[in-house]
């Protein structure tokens, strides 16, 4: 739990879809999100970090309300969204929860002028006058950085980083509490990337916002989270104060994705991990990670480790399932030895069956 009352609370969260590999008659159950229990605290940044497929976007779907959980709950400030009816759950967190995508291409309708787009939202919950609507999106416009004479293009006039701009004003319309970023940059041009994330970083600190950040970029999400989350096969493993994730975090998962990343410790080879991740359809009994961890052994196979926490830290709770986890001053020097018999950059070979 983060010590304020949370805006956010997820419990043993679960969303199994019904993929048509299996066929038409038995469709494959994809475990895309397991138990998973998250709490967002006011105008915190959390970082969400994984392999792709370990459930990010599910996640970040189910954060937003966009998508209802086979099993648990979601709470906005206590009150389960999916309680409400559905005309109290739009006005709920319709009004005070953004989501912004990946592809501002697909997320906006090409059809609709930005002044339209922006002006939507405000609509279906009747802000104000609508006089008070059109000084809105003019607002909203300065706010992002968009000319004003570009009210009337339609998205495909835009630019990507233009584009990502509207749907950004788009999340901020309703003065939410919480935006939900999901890859925001990752499909725009590499010379814009930057720009788009910095105005994000700069509209969460001006409008007091708590952010959810969803990212392949590793050293992004380290540096602009409070705490990052490492999810692997729909589940979430580990919950780190940002800055102790690069060689502190206690799953053995987490300190092998962060050793991989180039330029975040000292040049060492990346602690090797062996073969693919496993299929979300059949994901291995106990520890997800245990076909793939040094560590793992029988008790790994046999069950999921409970919740273990680090906590009374300075800098916040830190929490992960992990039989064996690493040790909090064991350097990833140490982790790639082990997980090489001692014999850096060759792979373990040894695994359990
Ligand atoms: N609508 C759906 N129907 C069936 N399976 C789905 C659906 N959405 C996601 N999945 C599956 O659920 C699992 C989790 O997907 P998700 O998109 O949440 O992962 P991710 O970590 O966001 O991946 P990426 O980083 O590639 O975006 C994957 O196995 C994916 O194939």
């Amino acid at each position: 739990m983060t010590p304020t009352t949370p805006l956010m609370t997820v419990s043993d969260a679960h969303m199994v879809y019904h993929a048509r590999t299996g066929g038409l008659f038995r469709p494959d159950k994809v475990h895309a999100l397991t138990g998973a229990d998250l709490d967002i605290a006011p105008r915190e940044t959390v970082g969400v970090v994984g392999e792709s497929g370990c459930g990010k976007s599910t996640l970040a779907r189910v954060l937003v309300g966009v998508e209802r959980p086979t099993r648990g709950t979601v709470s906005y400030r206590g009150r389960d969204l999916w309680a409400m009816t559905a005309d109290e759950r739009r006005r709920t967190i319709g009004a005070q929860v953004g989501m912004v995508f990946q592809d501002p291409s697909t997320a906006l309708n090409r059809r609709l002028p930005v002044r339209r787009v922006l002006r939507d939202p405000l609509d279906v919950h009747r802000v104000g006058t609508p006089a008070r609507r059109e000084e809105r999106v003019r607002e909203l416009m300065g706010l992002v950085g968009l000319p004003r004479q570009l009210a009337d293009a339609l998205p495909g006039q835009l630019s990507g980083g233009q584009r990502q701009r509207v749907a950004i004003a788009r999340a901020l319309a309703l003065e939410p509490e919480l935006v939900v970023a999901d890859e925001p940059t990752s499909a725009l041009d590499v010379s814009v990337r930057a720009q788009i994330l910095n105005l994000l970083l700069d509209l969460k600190e001006r409008l007091g916002l708590a952010l959810v950040f969803v990212s392949h970029d590793i050293q992004t999400v380290r540096r602009v989270s409070d705490r990052v989350i490492t999810m692997y096969l729909g589940r979430i493993v580990e919950e780190t104060p940002a800055a102790r994730v690069t060689a502190h975090a206690r799953h053995p998962y987490t300190r092998a994705l962060f050793s991989a990343t180039p330029g975040l410790l000292d040049p060492i080879d990346p602690i090797p991990l062996v073969g693919p991740v496993p299929s979300a359809v059949r994901p291995p009994s106990g520890c997800p990670f245990r076909t793939r961890c040094w560590k793992a052994d029988h008790v790994c196979a046999e069950s999921m480790p409970d919740v273990s926490a680090d906590g009374g830290k300075t800098d916040g709770m830190h929490r992960f399932r992990c039989h064996h986890p690493v040790g909090e001053h064991e350097s990833t020097r140490d982790l790639v030895a082990q997980a090489t018999g001692g014999a850096p950059g060759a792979a373990a070979t040894e695994r359990l069956p």
